[in-house]
């Protein structure tokens, strides 16, 4: 009897938050504050029950959040944010000036990877916004402008001349891992191919950005890297230690490296080591030994902190291309046309006044099925949350408002997988589940050429985020992901003898990026009689 009592009383309550739901999103009221998801039980709100049952099935699938067509409210227990979705919306949403996506990234930098709180404290007090005038009225010191100095580092690094000897370093270190990964053009057993991008891609791009130093030093720090991946979820929901051991040990070790590493640049580096492009051997790039100053600099930081920094950045920089060109290179073998096609255009691209295989980028970047398998290994492996916070005044989200100061949460996972964007026109018969390039090729109606097109997808297609905090690190994710697949089909021929449960998606770390597959994939390679 008691029973039916409360269940009566959530169910009027539920009734009732669900009918000010309607109403308030019907209203016509231009500004309007966005309607609260209706919810059971008052003091708890909108548990996301699905959430921690089927992440991707929840967000594709809740009608009141993640599927509306208007921004919506949300509380939960004592806490109130927005969820923001749609093509139209998003496109409005990374239109906006001074919106910070310090909540993740601080949270990621302070409980992930340790950012000590005197460091934290700078960028929850730095309200100086991300262009190089600060605000007005902000009165943060010059020094402590952590949202734009960190952020003009990266862009100088991954979209200025940083860029340039960068890719040519990872160019050279890729091709020697790839190389030496069968010996012979007899069949050879890879016991886990996903193992061989954690060791020889991440390795590959780790030398070329920090120097050879780190990982010849520490031989650990690639095995503690793809732990803490593997744990991000732990290590961000803060679990206590015993039940993470494994990954707050990775961590504490692969910090210890940095820090060594960091130290050891310090006592060593001769500015005369400098090359023309302005990068060095002991800290490997100009970047990371600027970076040194401009932490040091800023009130709070300190040794630790630093390696706190740059281990998140070298994690960012790794995570989601690794993957990446682990499910590219996966599709590529797995279908015999898509293999045989990509086959063609790499081989065009490949440059013969030379005994290695080398290739010319540009035109690589350019070909037209690489770019599409690699957009569309892009929407269907990567699920990220962007947060944003309106820092200076009331977000306008075209008739609706969301007052300063408010997280704003959005999915990339809404869009990558909506049939009325993907499976329209020739995607039809296409289910926005299967991996189908074709969506993002079409025929030069004058010409009959088939190139790449992300024409229409704005908002839709998102997978290096958006707005000024939008991926900086996408052009040299093209590169690693597209010159990796590129030298893989030129060098091997390669039987995935993985079953199809081992190939899916994992959901553990559902949020953060792109997913890992959740068993090991086993394969056979031999080398090609290719050049
Ligand atoms: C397939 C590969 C990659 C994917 C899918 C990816 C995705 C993303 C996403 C979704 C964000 C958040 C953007 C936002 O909030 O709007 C981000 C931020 C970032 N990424 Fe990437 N990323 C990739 C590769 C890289 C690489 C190779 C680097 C560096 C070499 C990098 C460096 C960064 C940095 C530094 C940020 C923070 C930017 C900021 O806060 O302003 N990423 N990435």
């Amino acid at each position: 009897m008691v029973a039916l009592g409360v269940f009566l009383l959530l169910f009027v309550h539920y009734q009732t938050t669900k009918t000010f739901f309607f109403f308030v999103s019907r209203q016509q009221k231009f500004a309007k504050l966005p309607p609260l998801v209706p919810y059971w039980i008052p003091l708890l709100g909108s548990m996301p029950w699905g959430y921690l049952w089927n992440a991707s099935k929840f967000v594709c699938s809740s009608k009141y959040a993640f599927q509306s067509c208007h921004p919506v409210r949300v509380r939960l227990m004592s806490q109130e944010f927005y969820i923001l979705q749609g093509a139209r919306n998003i496109s409005t949403l990374f239109k906006q000036g001074s919106l910070s996506a310090f909540a993740v990234h601080g949270s990621l930098l302070r409980y992930v990877f340790s950012l000590p709180k005197s460091a934290a404290e700078i960028y929850y007090k730095d309200d100086s916004g991300e262009h190089e005038k600060p605000h007005e009225d902000s009165m943060i010191e010059s020094h402590n402008r952590v949202d734009f100095l960190t952020r003009s580092s990266f862009l100088k690094f991954l979209t200025g001349p940083g860029l340039a000897p960068l890719s040519q370093r990872f160019e050279r270190n890729i091709t020697k891992h790839i190389v030496a990964l069968a010996p012979s053009q007899s069949w050879t057993s890879v016991k886990d191919l996903m193992e061989v991008f954690q060791q020889d891609v991440t390795g590959a791009v780790i030398d070329a950005m920090c120097g050879t130093f780190l990982l010849k030093q520490h031989p650990r720090f690639l095995g503690d890297f793809w732990n803490i991946d593997r744990s991000i979820m732990d290590l961000f929901v803060r679990a206590p230690r015993f039940m993470a051991r494994e990954a707050y040990r990775a961590r504490d070790d692969a910090l210890a490296a940095v820090k060594a590493w960091h130290a050891w640049a310090k006592n060593n580096f001769d500015p005369e080591s400098i090359g023309p492009d302005g990068d060095d051997p002991y800290w490997g790039t100009k970047f990371f030994r600027n970076r040194q100053d401009m932490f040091l600099n800023m009130t709070g930081f300190d040794a630790d902190a630093v390696a706190s920094q740059e281990l998140a950045f070298i994690w960012g920089a790794n995570t989601n291309a690794i993957v990446s060109a682990f499910w590219v290179t996966l599709e590529v073998f797995k279908n015999h046309q898509i293999l045989k096609d990509i086959r063609e255009e790499v081989q065009a691209c490949v440059r013969a006044d030379v005994t290695e295989v080398t290739f010319d980028i540009p035109k690589l970047l350019k070909q037209p099925l690489l770019q599409a398998i690699l957009s569309e290994t892009l929407r269907l492996r990567v699920n990220g949350f962007l947060v944003r916070r309106p820092m200076r005044d009331t977000l306008k989200i075209h008739e609706w408002s969301i007052p300063k100061d408010r997280f704003c949460l959005t999915s990339s996972t809404p869009g990558h997988m909506d049939p009325n964007i993907w499976c329209k026109g020739a995607g039809e018969g296409h289910p926005v589940t299967e991996f189908w390039p074709g969506r993002f090729l079409k025929t030069n109606e004058s010409t009959g050429v088939v190139e790449f097109t992300l024409k229409g997808t704005e908002g839709s297609w998102m997978p290096f985020g958006g707005g000024t905090h939008m991926c900086p690190g996408k052009v040299f994710a093209k590169h690693v992901i597209c010159l990796t697949v590129a030298l893989m089909v030129t060098k091997y021929d390669c039987v995935i003898t993985a079953d199809e449960k081992a190939m899916k998606m994992s959901t553990r770390n559902f949020g953060f990026g792109t997913l890992s597959p959740v068993g090991k994939v086993p394969a056979m390679i031999r080398k090609r009689d290719a050049k």
